[in-house]
């Protein structure tokens, strides 16, 4: 026993010795470096090469890391046994994640990689604009060199794709308004916002289908035109003009596309707005992939000022009771300048963020400036109609659950026979169906007999307005009976014109 405590002191002795020797012979530097070597020279023989992924670059938040996360987490929802959970702040969607210095094994076309996820204990905090997380998070990513282009060519872009969507189903839409009168919240924040929850999608929305196909398809392409837009050094928006009767799914539309392509709203009360300046800021306080939305432009903007005046400023004071001010060519006092509107869509401001949807609607298309009108200003030009067949169909099948083939043939035929005639807006249509929607037997029967009354009243009232015309006429001097019939054909044809326009959509 004794002679073994001796061996032992001997051998530490010896250690003690040779770490003394180490100490002389390689101080820490020399140490350090020939560490770093051997981690070199182990790497060069290595097969694999490893990407660190920071959740903080610098101070800013790294966007890549929370696409990973994101992307992560789907497929950490089949495979992981231990996950953190998480729900972020206005979503509806739980989000799995991996848990702290957990590794998950992912695919990418035939090509294996390996994610770590470390968590460390941040060393100090570094002085800071905003205090850092307490812990240091990253990734890090395993893969073999040979893999390395195709991971930094496309995996990592369609990592950050594939966040960005299950983004967007997962976020709750938000729909903000400025109608607080130019008033800043507590962050500075211009625009006020509030959940979006409307249930309008293009299935539910009730138009032609071939419009609809049509709407969807530039709708798609714009949001998939990044690289087009920068191509041809177009800024990366679309504008859209919905106009038509009260009633025809204006509004219904704009949440429609808010919810197909997952964007949030900007509701802007043009009449909360009082100068083109505070116009400027509200437009630089959107972010991108939305939608910025001026309702009933014809109500919210004198604009038939403009024939009446030789300057070209529209005063907003009047809609809201106010008085007319002076001219404001830059954007003065209390006026908003059609100018300073088309700058909103259109000049370099309109490019401050990117992915934009500008979305007006009116009743009344005839009201409004041409130049709001001219190619290039709204991309699009989308009729709202009242209610045709093929609408009237998409709503028979979401309030009633009535396909085409369940209905009686000679129902269906006298639906399409009068529908048109009857001008009967989808909202209206929808009131009847409500209604009724217990018994649908009764419904159908209901609404054949509301549109066939519809379409008598319509009649009645062109004949009666014909008729009134042709009283006038014969009022008049039976010299200008003759100009009197040119201008009637003429008019027809001029009538004739505008209900072939109504039933497209313009696309510039
Ligand atoms: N095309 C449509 N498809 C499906 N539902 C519709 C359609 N049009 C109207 N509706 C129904 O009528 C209601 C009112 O429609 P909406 O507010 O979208 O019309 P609008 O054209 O924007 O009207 P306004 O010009 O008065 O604002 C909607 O909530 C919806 O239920």
């Amino acid at each position: 026993m004794k002679e073994y405590w001796t061996s032992l002191a001997s051998l530490l002795g010896v250690l003690a010795f040779c770490q003394t020797l180490l100490q002389v012979v390689f101080p820490p530097e020399l140490r350090f470096a020939t560490f770093k070597l051997l981690n070199r020279i182990s790497n060069w023989f290595s097969s694999y090469c490893y990407f660190d992924i920071t959740e903080i670059d610098g101070v800013n938040t790294n966007e890549l890391y929370n696409a990973v996360q994101l992307y992560l987490s789907s497929s950490v929802s089949i495979t992981g046994s231990r996950l953190s959970l998480t729900r972020a702040l206005n979503s509806s969607a739980i989000t799995f994640g991996l848990s702290n210095n957990d590794c998950i094994v992912d695919a990418y076309k035939g090509v294996t990689v390996i994610w770590e996820h470390i968590v460390t204990q941040r060393q100090s905090q570094t002085f800071s604009w905003r205090p850092l997380p307490e812990e240091k998070r990253g990734f890090t990513l395993r893969i073999k060199k040979r893999d390395k282009k195709l991971i930094l060519d496309s995996y990592l872009d369609y990592i950050m794709e594939k966040a960005n969507e299950m983004r967007r189903k997962n976020q709750d839409r938000l729909l903000y308004t400025n109608s607080r009168g130019g008033s800043l919240d507590s962050r500075g924040h211009p625009w006020e916002s509030v959940p979006f929850k409307h249930p309008s999608t293009f299935e539910t929305l009730a138009m032609d289908p071939v419009k609809k196909d049509e709407i969807l398809k530039d709708l798609v392409d714009f949001a998939n035109g990044q690289g087009f837009y920068q191509k041809t050094g177009r800024a990366w928006k679309r504008g859209y003009l919905l106009y038509g009767p009260p009633g025809t799914g204006k509004s219904s539309m704009i949440a429609a596309m808010a919810n197909y392509l997952g964007y949030d709203i900007y509701d802007l009360e043009l009449t909360e707005v009082h100068t083109n300046s505070e116009l400027r800021k509200l437009l630089m306080k959107t972010s991108s992939k939305s939608i910025i939305v001026i309702e009933d432009i014809d109500c919210s903007l004198n604009l038939t000022n403009r024939k009446n005046s030789s300057n070209t400023y529209y005063d907003v004071g009047e809609m809201r009771g106010g008085c007319v001010s002076g001219e404001d060519g830059a954007g003065g006092n209390n006026t908003i300048t059609l100018s300073g509107l088309l700058n909103f869509t259109d000049g370099l401001w309109s490019c401050c963020g990117s992915e934009r949807i500008f979305v007006f609607t009116t009743n009344h298309i005839e009201k409004l400036d041409p130049a709001l009108l001219r190619s290039g200003r709204m991309d699009m030009h989308i009729y709202m109609s009242y209610c045709s067949f093929p609408a009237l169909k998409i709503l028979l099948k979401n309030y009633l659950g009535i396909d085409e083939g369940d209905l009686d043939c000679a129902v269906l035929k006298e639906l399409e026979d009068v529908v048109d005639k009857a001008e009967m807006t989808p909202a209206d249509v929808s009131e009847l169906l409500i209604k009724n929607r217990r018994d649908k037997e009764k419904a159908a029967r209901e609404l054949l007999e509301a549109l066939k009354v519809m379409a008598e009243r319509r009649a009645k009232n062109a004949e009666d307005m014909e008729e009134e015309e042709q009283e006038k006429r014969a009022l008049e001097s039976p010299k200008q009976g003759c100009e009197f019939q040119e201008e009637e054909e003429s008019c027809k044809e001029g009538k004739g014109d505008d209900e072939k326009d109504d039933n497209s959509t313009i696309e510039k």
